[in-house]
């Protein structure tokens, strides 16, 4: 993986006072305009991206596998130099302004580099030891109170590899805590974690963004950003397909109506005459697309039809609704 952003990078920042458009840098942590990534062999990774990621939001940058996201995080961190198009970070133009820029940023992208021989304190300690504007009188405070904050206190003196995969992550996060951050930016960090892992590193980022930092946070899982982003915008082949509050993304999908019935052909030919689209029976469970007409007369038209109801719900459309309804595909969930 990269260090932690903090440990100084060599892009060249001249430390010019160049801005991106002032009204947006207040509200904004990430601004890209057209932000394309063509690689040398040819192959176009990210196609004229136009993403905004509000100050203080969670925000969820979700996609397929080879959809584009590393290579994004890697233009906003300035790791690599867009083919074309702009990428704004805390109002400031990256990769020129990086120097400026990283120091407010933690980052953990691909895992963390840890010395498996070292204990998890001490690998805190020479991470904040690379960091040239690091106070060393304060390192100890700081290395604890990073611990602390990850819930590592009591595993410290561990060497790094004995820690679980969680723990390892847990500590990567540390290490991009060590210094106040207005921005952390997080390339799948509950990638290969046990579900106990993920909601650890899950509240972590919910108890962060509490305290005002930014979060972005790449993923493949649909499920996860739901449960932790306020925003999300959502890239497939490069492109971004759609952007905005996660309520308002998945609202834009409409739900599924379920009717659970021992009479399930009956149900079907009722639904169908009422309206309902897409229906598609699975046993006693009969799902489709609800009609705009109010639902309290489809359940009457089948009470009607002397259909035996057990259950008539609406099942809430979840972000993978709205992702198919936008692309017409499923998402790599397994990806
Ligand atoms: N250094 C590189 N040189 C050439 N092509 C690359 C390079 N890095 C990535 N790609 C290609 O660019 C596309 C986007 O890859 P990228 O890693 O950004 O996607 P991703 O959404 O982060 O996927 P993953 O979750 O698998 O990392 C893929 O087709 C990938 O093969």
């Amino acid at each position: 993986m990269d260090e932690p952003s903090a440990a100084g990078r060599e892009a060249g920042d001249t430390g010019d006072a160049e801005r991106c458009a002032p009204g947006q840098a207040e509200t904004s942590v990430i601004v890209t305009r057209g932000l394309t990534k063509r690689y040398r062999g040819g192959q176009l990774a990210v196609d004229g991206l136009d993403l905004t990621v509000p100050a203080g939001s969670v925000f969820g940058f979700l996609g397929p596998n080879g959809s584009g996201k590393t290579t994004t995080i890697r233009m906003l961190m300035g790791l690599i130099e867009p083919t074309a198009g702009t990428a704004g970070v805390l109002g400031r133009p990256m990769p020129r302004a990086a120097r400026a820029v990283l120091p407010q940023v933690g980052a953990l992208i691909e895992g963390p580099a840890l010395y498996g021989f070292l204990s998890g304190r001490d690998n805190l300690l020479r991470y904040d030891a690379a960091d040239p504007t690091a106070d060393p009188r304060t390192r100890r405070v700081r290395v604890a109170a990073a611990l602390d904050r990850v819930g590592l206190t009591a595993a410290a003196g561990k060497k790094a590899k004995a820690y679980s995969l969680g723990m390892k992550q847990r500590l990567g996060l540390a290490a991009a805590l060590l210094q106040p951050r207005r921005l952390l930016v997080l390339d799948e960090p509950t990638n290969g974690l046990d579900p106990q892992g993920m909601r650890e590193i899950r509240t972590l980022i919910r108890e962060l963004a509490a305290d005002g930092t930014t979060v972005f946070l790449s993923s493949h899982l649909l499920d996860e950003i739901e449960q932790v982003c306020t925003h999300a915008a959502v890239m497939a082949r490069g492109r971004l397909v759609t952007q905005g509050a996660v309520a308002d993304l998945a609202a834009g999908a409409r739900g599924r109506l379920v009717v659970t019935t021992p009479d399930p052909a009956e149900a079907a030919r009722v639904l169908k005459e009422q309206g309902v689209g897409d229906v598609i029976a699975d046993g006693d469970r009969i799902s489709g697309e609800p009609p705009a007409r109010d639902l309290a007369e489809v359940n009457a038209a089948l009470v009607a039809a002397g259909v035996r109801v057990r259950g008539f719900t609406l099942v809430r459309a979840s972000l993978e609704d709205a992702f198919v309804a936008l692309t017409g595909e499923g998402f790599d969930v397994a990806g």
